[in-house]
């Protein structure tokens, strides 16, 4: 069953270690088949050096299991509340990665800083607001879903495709598991760049112009051409 799917979620989760995004086995990787509402996912726990293609767990969009014989990652309830909300996704990773990590873990959303950024990401990645706000929630990884769609109530996923989970981690989707890989990547890229550079202005850097924010990120996904036109 979904054996294209699960090579391809395979290969994402594969990537999420070449590229150094993940250590252990801090992280993992989806993909859902809209039409069968079914999602592949990583398995809970499984190092990277032992993963298989036959591991992944297929699982529906209320989280019941329908084939894998391993359990699949404690974030699953995470990545299905993001494919029931964000309408247009069809991959999402979630890692531990350094530089994306420290600002999650400093609660500080990055700001969009320069060309770099703006071809990627239209403004801001966020940062969520604290899971629990104070209470014991034992139940956390369903309400990170929650929370992180709460976090784009006024945000558009597609074109901010990553956001900052406090006090965790970074999640990042895109049109398929590929793609979520790649927008993590750049994510971490963002973050070391962003770090540097709030050092470097000795804390008077502003948000980049957003003429140049449209022109970089509108050309960038075919909206627009170049200044003037
Ligand atoms: O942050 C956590 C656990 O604290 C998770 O994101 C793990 O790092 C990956 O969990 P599994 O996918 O192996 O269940």
């Amino acid at each position: 069953m979904l054996e294209e799917l699960k090579q391809k979620v395979y290969k994402a989760n594969m990537m999420l270690k070449e590229k150094e995004l993940i250590i252990l086995t801090w992280g993992n990787a989806s993909g859902i088949d809209r039409e069968k509402g079914l999602v592949v996912i990583k398995p809970s726990g499984v190092p990277y050096e032992r993963l298989k293609v036959g591991d992944m767990v297929v699982v529906d969009l209320d989280g019941n299991k329908i084939e894998g014989d391993l359990k699949p990652s404690s974030d699953t309830p995470t990545h299905l509340e993001l494919y029931k909300n964000f309408k247009n996704i069809g991959g999402i990773v979630h890692t531990h990665s350094k530089w994306a990590t420290m600002w999650a873990q400093a609660g500080r959303g990055i700001e969009a800083y320069g060309t770099t950024h703006a071809d990627y990401f239209y403004g801001m990645i966020p940062c969520t607001r604290n899971l629990t706000e104070g209470e014991i929630e034992l139940d956390y990884e369903k309400e990170t879903g929650k929370v992180i769609v709460e976090t784009f109530q006024s945000i558009d996923p597609d074109s901010i495709p990553s956001v900052l989970v406090k006090s965790h981690g970074p999640f990042s989707w895109g049109k398929d598991s590929i793609e979520a890989v790649n927008n993590a990547l750049i994510l971490e890229e963002l973050a070391h760049i962003a770090y540097g550079s709030e050092h470097l202005s000795r804390g008077v850097l502003k948000r980049m112009d957003q003429n140049l924010l449209d022109t970089h990120y509108l050309r960038k996904h075919g909206k627009n051409a170049y200044y003037g036109q």
